[in-house]
């Protein structure tokens, strides 16, 4: 299967567990992996005929702005689910990263793939 990617794309939003961080945002990194035939869109040249990365990413954007979860978790659930209702994707993977979270990791998150094999 062909795919249609979106990397590293930074969004901030009211996102943790602890009392501190339901006062600010924080920035989240995701990388999105969308399952979906290229070939229509390749043979005709044509934006309609695929999955268009800057809408899928304004949404992203959108949403992170519209919602305020605990966990990581829920997020990255959420917006799979907000994603494959909204855009005709058939399977995604989703890395939600929060960088700076954890002292001396990189970044923490979770990974999820949605969808039919
Ligand atoms: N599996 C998870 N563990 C933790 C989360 C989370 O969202 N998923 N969140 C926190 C805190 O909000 C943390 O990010 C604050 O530094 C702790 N563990």
């Amino acid at each position: 299967m062909d795919h249609v990617l979106i990397e590293a794309l930074e969004v901030d939003t009211v996102i943790g567990v602890y009392d501190w961080e339901r006062t600010l945002r924080q920035r989240l990194r995701l990388d999105l992996e969308l399952a979906t035939d290229i070939r229509p869109a390749a043979q005709r040249d044509d934006i309609q005929q695929t999955l268009d990365y800057a809408a899928i990413s304004a949404r992203i954007g959108e949403f992170a702005e519209a919602h305020q979860f605990a966990l990581v978790e829920t997020f990255a659930e959420r917006l799979a689910e907000t994603l494959r209702q909204e855009f005709t994707i058939a399977r995604l993977s989703l890395t939600v990263r929060k960088p700076g979270a954890v002292a001396n990791a990189a970044s923490v998150g979770v990974r999820i793939t949605r969808g039919q094999e």
